[in-house]
């Protein structure tokens, strides 16, 4: 088998395409805003949702009726073209790679609104196969519309086989921008037997043992407590873990029950906590749930600061408030502090927030 040398990574897939990028740019995308360009009501709204999600996503797969698919291409490049996005990205989210429309969404949007779209959603990816395919088709629309920088590739993980794959669909090109769960797909395709959107399910538990008896035999009929169970932890752990070994971005995907929005708040923070650092938002309700959760708190920067100013040159160990702290939880804070920073440039009121926070004296 022929490998590429690792310098082949960094030449243009075509001639005229712009270079690749070394590393993927940290920009905050908490909220990635799905919205469905044929549909007027939608549509409409984009303009005064600028500034207000980190990513507003045009979605062509899924979700769009198949008698619309030629309006949602035709509709985002007409929001596109008419948009100042000023700090918000704008993504696209193309149909299938064996789909009768990805061909056309691909050299339709790209000489169109490729200057203005950022990164370009991949669904249902199974290998990295996939990936070089789309790369290698972007270098040549790029290059021959004179685009001058590369448009990013983020890929969908909801096939079992692309789970089985995901590190090298991560390392596939220099073009990964990052992945993102989706739920939905990949419980159908691994025969889950669920019916949701993403979230949990009742059905998923682990039961307390039964409390013993005077004979000392379980009580079965005693009441014993249960405890929902996480049916993406595996998924999302093994997504950060390939996403991480690769220097690009993990999201968790969508969640369905638009309504039940503690439920929704519940699986972001988990995403969160974990290493993600975004989710979509498929209702406008959930773009501030999403801004909140994937922002950190003002308890954590508070104690981030401490522990940076606490900890000096970085090494050795203290005690802050009974509790040791390392190298190792210092560089933790550092992921905090940094991730605050970022979202400070672009979030005016969490920069207020967070410069309120007093920080201790180095
Ligand atoms: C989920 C929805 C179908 C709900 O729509 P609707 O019933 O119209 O909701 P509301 O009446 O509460 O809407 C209030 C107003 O807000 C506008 N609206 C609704 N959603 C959006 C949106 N996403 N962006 C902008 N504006 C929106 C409505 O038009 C109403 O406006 P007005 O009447 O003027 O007040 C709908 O929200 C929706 O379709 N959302 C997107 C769904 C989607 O993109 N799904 C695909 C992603 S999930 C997936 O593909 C699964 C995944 O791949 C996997 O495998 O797991
Ligand atoms: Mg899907």
């Amino acid at each position: 088998m022929s490998h590429k040398s690792a310098k082949d990574f960094f030449r243009p897939l075509a001639v005229g395409a712009p270079a690749p990028l070394r590393e993927i740019p940290a920009r905050p995308s908490r909220a990635i805003h799905f919205f469905d360009p044929s549909n007027e009501k939608m549509a409409a709204k984009i303009p005064d949702m600028v500034g207000t999600v980190d990513v507003l996503l045009g979605n062509l797969e899924d979700a769009v009726k198949a008698d619309n698919k030629v309006a949602a291409r035709e509709g985002l490049v007409r929001i596109a073209q008419a948009t100042d996005f000023g700090p918000t990205q704008l993504w696209t989210r193309i149909n299938s790679l064996d789909s009768p429309w990805v061909l056309d969404d691909l050299t339709t949007l790209v000489p169109a609104i490729g200057e203005k779209l950022d990164v370009i959603m991949v669904p249902k990816v199974q290998e990295p196969a996939d990936i070089h395919y789309v790369d290698r088709i972007l270098a040549q629309l790029e290059a021959k519309a004179g685009i001058t920088k590369p448009i990013l590739i983020h890929a969908i993980l909801e096939t079992a086989r692309g789970v089985a794959n995901v590190e090298e669909i991560c390392g596939a090109s220099p073009r990964m921008q990052g992945l993102s769960l989706g739920p939905a797909d990949l419980a159908a395709d691994r025969k889950m037997k669920t019916t949701r959107v993403g979230g949990g399910h009742p059905g998923y538990l682990v039961r307390e043992d039964a409390p013993r008896g005077e004979d000392g035999l379980p009580d079965l009929d005693a009441k014993r407590a249960i405890f929902q169970q996480d049916l993406w932890h595996y998924t999302i752990a093994k997504m950060v873990d390939a996403c991480a070994t690769h220097g690009i971005y993990p999201y968790y995907g969508p969640f369905g029950d638009i309504k039940d929005t503690v439920a929704c708040e519940d699986q972001f923070r988990n995403a969160f906590l974990l290493g993600c650092v975004g989710t979509w938002s498929l209702h406008p309700v959930q773009i501030k749930i999403a801004n909140r959760v994937f922002s950190p708190s003002v308890e954590d920067i508070a104690h981030a600061r401490r522990v940076v100013a606490a900890m000096g040159d970085g090494t050795g160990a203290v005690m802050i408030d009974g509790k040791m702290e390392d190298d190792a939880s210092l560089k933790q804070c550092l992921v905090l502090v940094e991730l605050a920073e970022k979202l400070a440039e672009i979030d005016p009121d969490l920069k207020a927030t967070y410069d309120a926070i007093e920080t201790p004296e180095a």
